[in-house]
């Protein structure tokens, strides 16, 4: 910087700016086969390859001690890392967790939380290796996931092609519409806030799409338009929604008529989900479980009915 230039601050990069200043960085060795960018890397070992994965989880960002327990935390913090090893079309194999929080917490809490980790961790066939406990003022999980290709190629970002078909395993704005709800104080949706508190990925359908030629794939984590629109840039493509694909159930509608909220717009913009997303090429059947919603196309970015998508924008962290 030189003498009067202001530094631009996190907000002013934006998540994904900042994750791209901060990659640029990093020399990468010929152990990287898949490195910074996708939804988990891919490391060479002598006798074979690993695909690894890190999130962060933490109190009062990704969760409130009074909207979830110990136990939906730990189910929380390992969905979240195993759906980004199944978007590489891997199996999950082992969990590290790293945890930190104050003193004075519970210690069932943190043992609750060991249970909803464990649990998780049996949904995807995985368990728990290792971890790091500390502590901090709030509550701070860093989670890292491993996997196994099982000798297939990794479902990459980058690989979507024009005529390709975009499919979707599992709900989309479930997650965010219980946190709407949460937010806004309302009583009587059990089902909408169990998805905000326990998201549940479709772990196996991950090696399923790599095996059917799952040429993309990835988690919603941050919202659908925004997660194809990291498949659209990563290939050099333009995805295209149809909304009507989008399956909105009747709990969706009534939550979203008595917050005075349009359900589409949970759909297409609200994450944790952790749904799965691919591309198939045409004469590929999709999986049973997987629901087609769009298709691929050539030029660039994300389009909904043929038009920019409207109404909110997908998670940022720095907004
Ligand atoms: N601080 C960082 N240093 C190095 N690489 C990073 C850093 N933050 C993110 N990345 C990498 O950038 C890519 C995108 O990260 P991002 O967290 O958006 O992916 P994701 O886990 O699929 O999404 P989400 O965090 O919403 O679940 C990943 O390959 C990730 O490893
Ligand atoms: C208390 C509370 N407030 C807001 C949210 C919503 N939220 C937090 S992070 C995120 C995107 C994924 O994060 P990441 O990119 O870190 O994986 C979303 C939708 C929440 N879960 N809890
Ligand atoms: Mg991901
Ligand atoms: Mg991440
Ligand atoms: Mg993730």
């Amino acid at each position: 910087m030189g003498p009067g230039a202001v530094s631009p601050t996190l907000r002013d990069l934006g998540e994904f700016e900042l994750i791209r200043q901060l990659t640029a960085r990093f020399a990468r060795t010929s152990d990287v086969l898949v490195g910074p960018g996708d939804d988990a890397a891919v490391l060479a070992a002598a006798d074979g390859r690993v695909v690894v994965t890190t999130d962060l989880l933490l109190q009062g960002r990704h969760f409130r001690l009074d909207w979830s327990s110990g136990t939906d935390v730990g189910h929380k913090a390992a969905a979240q890392n195993l759906a980004d090893v199944a978007a590489m079309g891997a199996r999950p194999t082992g969990l590290f967790v790293g945890f930190a929080g104050p003193g004075q917490l519970d210690a069932a809490w943190a043992l609750a939380l060991a249970d909803g980790l464990a649990a998780e961790c049996a949904r995807a066939g995985a368990s728990v290796a290792g971890g790091d406990v500390s502590s901090a003022d709030s509550i701070m999980l860093g989670v890292t996931a491993l996997g196994d290709l099982a000798g297939r190629p990794p479902v990459l970002r980058s690989g979507a092609r024009p005529g390709d078909v975009v499919v979707l395993a599992g709900p989309v704005g479930h997650a965010e519409a219980g946190l709407a709800l949460l937010t806004a104080g309302r009583d009587g949706w059990e089902d909408l806030v169990a998805a905000h508190r326990r998201p549940r990925p479709p772990y196996r359908l991950g090696p399923v799409l790599a095996a059917a030629g799952a040429t993309a794939m990835c988690d919603v984590s941050d919202g659908l338009a925004q997660d194809l629109g990291h498949i659209a840039a990563a290939s050099g493509v333009r995805v295209e929604i149809r909304s009507a694909a989008l399956e909105i159930g009747p709990r969706m509608r009534s939550a979203a008529a008595a917050l005075g909220v349009d359900p589409l717009g949970w759909a297409l913009a609200g994450g944790e989900d952790h749904s799965l997303v691919a591309c198939l090429p045409p004469t590929v059947p999709p999986p049973a479980g997987c629901v087609p919603i769009g298709t691929v196309l050539l030029g660039d970015g994300v389009t909904v009915d043929g038009q920019p998508p409207a109404g909110p924008g997908g998670w940022n962290h720095f907004d």
